[in-house]
């Protein structure tokens, strides 16, 4: 309770002139991060596959105030791609401060159809790309006594129907990066490792995915950026947002997980879920 209720001391200030990358930057919460990032007068380094999104996104940062913008379009299908990124940002700016891996590949909402193609290809998406990022840029955070900033979900802390792969990457994620941070601890190299775990937020995607089937309204995408910002910039361990839906969930997880299962499953209108 003391860990998460500890008094906000972020000032905007710790981030002036940091250098950043934000994966999945094109769209939803990594696109308000760089926008909020950008006020802060950080230096940015934006990514994901839509090439013409990124350009407006960035155009705009610079509007805000960014200390300088760029991009570098790819897909984290692509096994190669997180070293050209980092090396990107070593080229551009000889170090690093911040590194925020947010992006996630494509997913269905449905029940599990048996594709483990597709369960093999989220995890390189969603988690090998994250473990290949943060190899790459540890040098550079070593260096600068940095901070990595995991998003992650509830889905990756409680299972939920309807999304068995996605849930796989992101409990996979806690397995490596609060491990990860225990060897950090051990080895006293100071990057700080803050895991978000996160609840339904109103981005474009994930209405659409599933705002036919789910009850309950969803949190702000610009709120959440914000708060993950500040999360990483404080250095804590993790971010609960919105914070009174994932304590009450990880509460219950511990204490009742049964009636904790009942509760998740009537959250979900099941007649609107179609079978693939
Ligand atoms: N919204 C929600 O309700 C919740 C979200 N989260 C987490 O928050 C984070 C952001 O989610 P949200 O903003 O909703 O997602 P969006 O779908 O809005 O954004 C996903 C981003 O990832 C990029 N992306 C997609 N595929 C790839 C790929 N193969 N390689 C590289 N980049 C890719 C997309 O851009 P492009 O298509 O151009 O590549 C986009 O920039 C995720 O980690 C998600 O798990 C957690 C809990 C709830
Ligand atoms: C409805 C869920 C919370 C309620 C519960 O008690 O289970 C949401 C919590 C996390 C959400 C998912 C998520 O992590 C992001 C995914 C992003 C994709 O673009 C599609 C939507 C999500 C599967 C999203 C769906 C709602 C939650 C499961």
């Amino acid at each position: 309770f003391y860990f998460y209720s500890a008094p906000e001391n972020f000032n905007e200030e710790m981030l002036r002139g940091k250098r950043v990358i934000v994966t999945g930057a094109s769209s939803g919460i990594g696109e308000q991060m760089a926008y909020h990032l950008a006020r802060m007068e950080t230096h940015l380094l934006l990514t994901a596959r839509t090439e013409a999104k990124l350009q407006k996104v960035v155009e705009r940062c610079l509007e805000l105030g960014a200390a300088s913008a760029r991009y570098v379009s790819g897909s984290m299908e692509d096994t190669t791609f997180p070293e050209v990124l980092v090396k990107e940002a070593e080229n551009t700016w000889g170090g690093l401060d911040m590194l925020i891996l947010n992006h996630i590949g494509q997913s269905y909402f449905t029940y599990f159809n048996g594709d483990v193609g597709h369960v093999r290809k989220l995890l390189e998406t969603n988690f090998l790309s994250y473990v290949a990022m943060t190899v790459s840029a540890l040098p550079m955070l070593k260096e600068s006594e940095g901070s990595i900033v995991v998003v992650s979900s509830i889905a990756g802390k409680a299972g939920s129907p309807f999304i068995a792969p996605y849930a796989a990457t992101k409990f996979a994620l806690d397995g490596f990066f609060s491990s990860l941070r225990h060897e950090f601890i051990i080895d006293k190299v100071n990057v700080s490792i803050t895991l978000c775990i996160l609840g339904y937020i109103n981005t474009e995607s994930a209405v659409r995915s599933v705002s036919h089937a789910i009850h309950g309204t969803p949190a702000p995408k610009e709120e959440c950026a914000l708060e993950i910002i500040k999360s990483g910039a404080l250095r804590r361990r993790e971010l609960h947002y919105p914070a009174g839906a994932v304590a009450s969930t990880l509460l219950l997880r511990d204490i009742a997980p049964e009636f904790l299962d009942s509760l998740i499953r009537k959250n979900y209108k099941l007649e609107n879920i179609k079978r693939t």
